[in-house]
C-alpha cells in the first residue's frame, strides 16, 4: 500500500534532521586527524580529543530532539549516559561510510588500528563500520537512528521508561516510512537498520573492555568523557 508520511510527521522529522545537521564536530577540531603525527600516544590523544569533542555535539542534539526536555532530569543524564558510546559509534561509522572527504576515512582507520586498542575489539568495531556503510543511510535515517538510540527506554537507570517509550514510538514510525520510502526494493531495510542497533549494544560491551585495558595503560580521558563513561 502507498507509504504516506504526514505533514506532522514531515515537521518532526525536519527538527531532528535540522538539529542534527547544526550539531556537528566542528570542521577545525575534524581537520585536526589529518595532522602528520601518527604515533600510538598521538592518535589516543586526537581520538579523545574527537570523542569529547562527540559527547558535546551529543548533548546539544539531544536536547533539541522532541520531548527529551519534557523528561525527569535525572532519567535525561542516564539517556545521555546509556547512549554516548553508541551515538558516536554512529557517528564515526558516518565518517567511513560516504559521510566525509576521503581524507578522513583512511587516516580515522589509522588512527583507529593504532591507539592502543586490542585486535579482539578491531574485528566487531570495524565489522560494524563496514556493515554501516553498507546500508547507505540518508542522512534522515542517519539523524533518527542517532535520537532513536538515545530515546531506548530500557538503558540502565531510566525510572520512566514508558515517558521514554512514547517518545521514541514516533521516531521509529517515521524511520520505518522513510526506510520503504528512500528504499523501495529494499522491504527488509528497516529491519535490518534495527538490527543495527542490536549490535550498537554489543560494541558497548567491548567498549568498556578497551577503556580498562588502556586505563591499565595510565592512559588519561578528559573530564567530560570520565563523567559520560562513568570512568575513574
Ligand atoms: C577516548 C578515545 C580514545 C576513544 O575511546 N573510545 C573511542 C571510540 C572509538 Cl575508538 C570508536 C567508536 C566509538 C568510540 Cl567512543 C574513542 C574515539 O571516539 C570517537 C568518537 C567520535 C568520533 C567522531 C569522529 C569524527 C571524525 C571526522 C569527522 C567527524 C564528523 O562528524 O564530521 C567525526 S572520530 C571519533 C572518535
Amino acid at each position: 500500500e502507498k507509504v504516506v508520511i504526514t505533514k506532522d510527521q514531515q515537521a518532526f522529522m525536519n527538527v531532528i534532521l535540522d538539529a542534527y545537521n547544526r550539531h556537528q564536530i566542528p570542521p577545525d577540531v575534524a581537520k585536526k586527524l589529518l595532522q602528520e603525527q601518527y604515533s600510538a600516544e598521538e592518535n589516543f590523544l586526537l581520538l579523545t580529543e574527537m570523542a569529547t569533542s562527540q559527547v558535546q555535539v551529543l548533548v546539544e542534539f539531544t536536547k533539541h530532539i522532541p520531548g527529551f526536555l519534557s523528561l525527569d532530569h535525572e532519567d535525561q543524564i542516564a539517556l545521555l549516559k546509556g547512549s554516548a558510546v553508541e551515538a558516536s559509534f554512529l557517528r564515526s561509522a558516518q565518517v567511513f561510510s560516504s559521510k566525509m572527504p576521503n581524507g578522513h576515512t583512511e587516516v580515522l582507520e589509522e588512527r583507529i588500528r593504532k591507539s592502543g586498542i586490542s585486535e579482539e575489539f578491531m574485528t566487531p568495531m570495524f565489522n560494524f563500520y563496514k556493515t554501516i556503510g553498507e546500508l547507505h543511510m540518508v542522512e534522515e535515517e542517519q539523524a533518527l537512528l542517532t535520537a532513536i538510540t538515545i530515546m531506548t527506554p530500557d538503558r540502565p537507570y531510566v525510572k520512566d521508561q514508558q515517558a521514554v517509550e512514547r517518545l521514541q514510538e514516533p521516531m521509529l514510525d517515521v524511520l520505518r516510512k522513510l526506510c520503504a520510502l528512500h528504499h523501495p526494493h529494499e522491504p527488509q531495510y528497516f529491519a535490518r537498520l534495527l538490527g543495527r542497533l542490536t549490535e550498537l549494544r554489543t560494541l558497548n560491551h567491548y567498549h568498556a573492555e578497551m577503556l580498562t585495558s588502556w586505563r591499565m595503560n595510565d592512559h588519561k580521558f578528559t573530564p567530560l568523557l570520565c563523567e559520560i563513561w562513568d570512568v575513574q
